[in-house]
């Protein structure tokens, strides 16, 4: 279909869809999900954060008892020119390697979502290697791989344009399929690289107060990369307090694909669960971009990148799990999922103070 013909916003050219705000919250069910909550047969408060999880999707929903029997998982993969300077523990053709692995179902998040029920997609965003045509592999290729992005801009507005374009029509699957939540993961050696870079930048801190060993780098791997990093922040200074451009400058290829897809699920009202250290970098873009999409996310886990606990500030939020994972893929998200369904199941399940004859906590004097 042609743009000009086209009645899909994304197809429309240009990234300004991103910018517009994010879907209102339903305050009406957040107020009865709570007062729901506070009639439960247990004392006030002592599901914990189950019962926030509840609130926040009921919110979210617009209903007072909530359900997420149904995720989505796209898992966006694309390689990094950066590798190239060594700052991955592991050779970029493991990308391309990862998404047929992913695909013939060996890889974390292929247990995983077979085993929460989820349906998963694979999206390839560009390889230096190739990758063997699979029926679950869309080819959605921008280029090999992004420029370096010590040396240059890492991708053009064009490829930009076509990342973002991605996640958003990964959400209109997700969403065709009647899915409840969404969770986007991401594979791409070099690509905490990027991620850093882009969160720092995004931040304005240093990459010394975020940078972390990735799959593993050594001492020595590890100077090198916030060497690298900060080199980075200091030759696109000029652009980074555009969030676009930051993104354009320091993203990588699923990186902009995800923050598109985050950014959609907040426009169009479909809850997020946001993964580990890769995926909640693209999710502070897709902040900064549209305004209130940060209602629309749940955080998963805390990553062992060191530097996630500086976007999870950003953010305003607490990730649900923290179980020293540093894997990406989406694998933190999809092993909260059960979480999230069991705090709607107990909300809408339990039964009331009248309805159990249960008598309620005594009225303070
Ligand atoms: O998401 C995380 O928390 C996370 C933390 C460290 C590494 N990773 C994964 O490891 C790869 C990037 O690591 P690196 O060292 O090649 O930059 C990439 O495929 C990510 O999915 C993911
Ligand atoms: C083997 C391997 C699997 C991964 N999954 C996500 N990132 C990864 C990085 C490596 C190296």
């Amino acid at each position: 279909m042609s743009p000009s013909n086209s009645t899909d916003p994304h197809a429309a050219g240009g990234i300004d869809w991103c910018r517009a705000p994010a879907a209102a919250v339903d305050l009406n069910a957040r107020e009865a999900a709570i007062s729901r909550q506070g009639n439960l047969t247990k004392p006030p408060g002592a599901l914990g954060r189950l019962e926030d999880i509840a609130i926040q999707l009921a919110a979210l929903q617009g209903r007072e008892t909530p359900g997420v029997d149904r995720a989505w998982i796209s898992v966006f993969a694309a390689d990094h020119g950066v590798a190239a300077a060594g700052v991955s523990a592991f050779p970029q053709e493991v990308t391309a390697q990862m998404i047929a692995n992913m695909a013939t179902g060996g890889a974390a998040i292929s247990v995983l979502a077979k085993r929460i029920g989820a349906e998963i997609e694979l999206i390839d965003l560009g390889t230096v290697a190739p990758v063997a045509p699979h029926p679950m592999i869309r080819d959605a290729a921008i280029a090999p791989a992004t420029a370096n992005l010590a040396e240059g801009p890492a991708m053009s507005p064009v490829q930009l344009e076509q990342a973002l374009g991605e996640g958003a029509a990964a959400v209109e699957r997700a969403r065709a399929s009647g899915a409840e939540l969404y969770i986007a993961g991401e594979m791409g050696i070099g690509n905490t690289t990027a991620a850093t870079a882009l969160a720092a930048g995004l931040l304005g801190r240093p990459a010394a107060e975020l940078v972390g060993p990735g799959t593993g780098l050594d001492h020595a791997g590890l100077t090198r990369k916030r060497a690298l990093i900060d080199a980075a922040l200091a030759r696109h200074a000029e652009q980074l307090s555009d969030p676009a451009a930051a993104l354009a400058c320091l993203g990588g290829f699923e990186i902009a694909a995800m923050a598109g897809a985050y950014i959609a699920c907040a426009q169009q009202g479909l809850p997020a669960l946001v993964d580990g250290f890769i995926s909640s970098a693209a999710a502070l873009a897709a902040c900064r971009l549209c305004p209130g999409a940060a209602d629309w996310m749940l955080l998963a886990h805390a990553s062992a990148e060191p530097g996630h606990q500086a976007i999870v500030a950003a953010l305003g939020k607490q990730p649900l799990l923290d179980l020293g994972m540093r894997l990406g893929e989406g694998s933190g998200a999809a092993a909260a999922f059960p979480l999230l369904r069991l705090a709607c199941q107990l909300h809408a399940e339990m039964a009331t103070f009248a309805e159990a004859g249960v008598a309620e906590k005594a009225r303070e004097a």
